[in-house]
């Protein structure tokens, strides 16, 4: 079973490394580091993240041309100690190969595992086809988009976990599907649209949950993330 990724969505590494000594030392939580942290803290946040002995996930969803992803992606691979990173799906076929050709360009990155963000999962039905103006389904998309990054070099999708049935069927059971956008049934979806709660996502199929607010604004933060744990790794 893998660990719940928690979130670390918070204005300053103050208040992140507040939130972590929460967690008994020898925790050894996996962790995503996104834009808000990163751009505040660049990378020192993660070479004191990963001395603590954490797993990181570091979640920058690139998005632009080829030859500037493939370099940011040299540059993500040189940091070490990341395990999972993003690029956006819609960035298209050669944008993501150019991604893993820069992870694999540096010995670092070669452990570093590529995922491509399918639609966000605060994304509606109507936000697809009325702004978007993508015809279909969200789950039409979302396919779409996995059959695009497998073919593409990507070893993963982020997605919600209502589409990871469809696409583990599509694309076999190796290519991963990492599923934020995780609530129990008695917390607010907030600014999320497609969510499931932990024991759905497993029960989909799901490889690793991100679980962010839930947690990280929970009263009590262990035992939130004891909570979204039990339901994760339930039958
Ligand atoms: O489709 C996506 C892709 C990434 N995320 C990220 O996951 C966490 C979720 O936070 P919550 O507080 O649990 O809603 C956040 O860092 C997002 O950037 C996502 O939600 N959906």
């Amino acid at each position: 079973m893998t660990r719940p990724i928690i979130a670390l969505d918070f204005a300053t590494s103050n208040e992140m490394f507040s939130f972590l000594d929460k967690f008994p030392k020898d925790a050894q939580l996996f962790v995503k580091i996104g834009m808000e942290m990163y751009y505040q803290s660049g990378p020192d946040v993660i070479k004191n993240i990963s001395a603590r002995g954490h797993d990181i996930f570091l979640d920058l969803k690139l998005h632009d041309i080829p030859n500037t992803v493939e370099r940011a992606m040299r540059v993500i691979g040189e940091l070490g100690n990341i395990k999972l990173t993003t690029v956006h799906a819609a960035g298209g076929s050669h944008m993501i190969a150019a991604a893993k050709n820069g992870l694999l360009a540096t010995p670092n990155g070669q452990n570093t595992k590529l995922l491509a963000i399918t639609q966000l999962t605060s994304t509606s039905q109507r936000q697809l086809n009325e702004e978007q103006l993508i015809p279909g389904t969200v789950q039409d998309s979302v396919l779409n988009y996995a059959r695009v990054a497998q073919q593409n070099g990507a070893d993963g999708v982020v997605s919600s976990g209502l589409e990871v049935q469809a696409i583990k069927a599509a694309t076999g059971s190796d290519f991963l599907c990492v599923t934020p956008g995780i609530r129990l049934q008695t917390q607010p979806d907030e600014d999320q649209t497609r969510v499931v709660t932990p024991a759905v996502a497993r029960q989909n199929g799901s490889d690793y949950i991100v679980v962010g607010r839930p947690i990280t604004q929970a009263t009590d933060a262990v035992s939130a993330y004891q909570q979204i744990l039990e339901s994760w790794e339930q039958k």
